[in-house]
């Protein structure tokens, strides 16, 4: 469904991302791992159309297209909620979630049949009670968090890609993303789950491609994988040391 052939990302002298291609199923969980300064956010923001590959090609149902064009990207089916909580700080929650969604639904929608959908939206993504009517901006960070992944939601996507998201999470909220995002899967949606939390990773993935150094190392299937194996293909020198130490 999406598949990235030789993709490749410098900043100056860093190369960020190396030649990296990676098949993705849809109705599947499929988490990047790797170090810090892997590559895995710039993966993420080239996905996303924030910035555009120096070479290579992205494939949505076989057809190439890439570019610095958010909003194409979110016409062809793709939400990101990025590491960064990127909430409009002086906007009620409302306002955020429903943040440049200009689809007909939203359009169509009273003042009333907003806050239903923002509601609705909220109770698949949080146990946290929401007051709709402050200003995103003085919520509590995890709770912004909440509310950027509302947004995402709200737009029905079939590429969800995720950030590092459930780092800020309280237990409750955490598990019930988790929820979240194994029927999204079930209901044919790929999600591509960003996280270096060994125990998250074991429990939701179908698959995990490691990066190092802007390559793609491996990738495994769920039941290919062990905490130890995972950390070998991430770090070896890691688990060199744990051996001998
Ligand atoms: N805008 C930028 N300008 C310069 N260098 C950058 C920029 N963005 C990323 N890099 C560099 O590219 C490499 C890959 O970074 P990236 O953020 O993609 O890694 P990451 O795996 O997401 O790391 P982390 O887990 O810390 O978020 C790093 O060496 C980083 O310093």
């Amino acid at each position: 469904m999406l598949e990235v052939r030789n993709l490749s990302k410098r900043y100056g002298e860093t190369v960020a991302l190396d030649g990296a291609s990676i098949s993705f199923a849809a109705g599947s969980v499929h988490t990047i791992m790797g170090e810090n300064g892997s590559g895995k956010s710039t993966l993420v923001k080239l996905l996303s159309g924030v910035v555009s590959p120096d070479q290579g090609e992205i494939l949505v149902n076989g057809e190439a297209f890439s570019g610095r064009d958010p909003i194409a990207f979110q016409a062809k089916g793709f939400a990101t909620v990025f590491q960064e909580v990127l909430v409009a700080p002086d906007r009620n929650v409302i306002d955020n979630i429903l943040l440049g969604y200009e689809g007909p639904f939203v359009r169509r929608l009273a003042r009333s049949a907003r806050r239903g959908a923002v509601t609705e939206v909220l109770s698949r993504c949080a146990r946290t009670v929401i007051d709709l009517d402050v200003d995103a901006g003085s919520l509590p960070l995890a709770t912004q968090q909440l509310v950027v992944l509302a947004r995402a939601l709200v737009r029905k996507p079939r590429i969800l890609i995720l950030d590092e998201v459930t780092a800020a999470l309280d237990f409750n909220d955490r598990e019930i993303v988790f929820s979240l995002i194994e029927s999204l899967a079930r209901d044919g949606c790929l999600v591509l789950f960003i996280s270096h939390r060994m125990d998250e990773v074991l429990r939701l993935s179908d698959r995990i491609t490691i990066l190092r150094s802007g390559k793609v190392v491996e990738t495994l299937d769920r039941a290919d994988v062990s905490p130890e194996r995972l950390l070998e293909k991430m770090a070896p020198e890691i688990l060199e040391e744990r051996r001998h130490g």
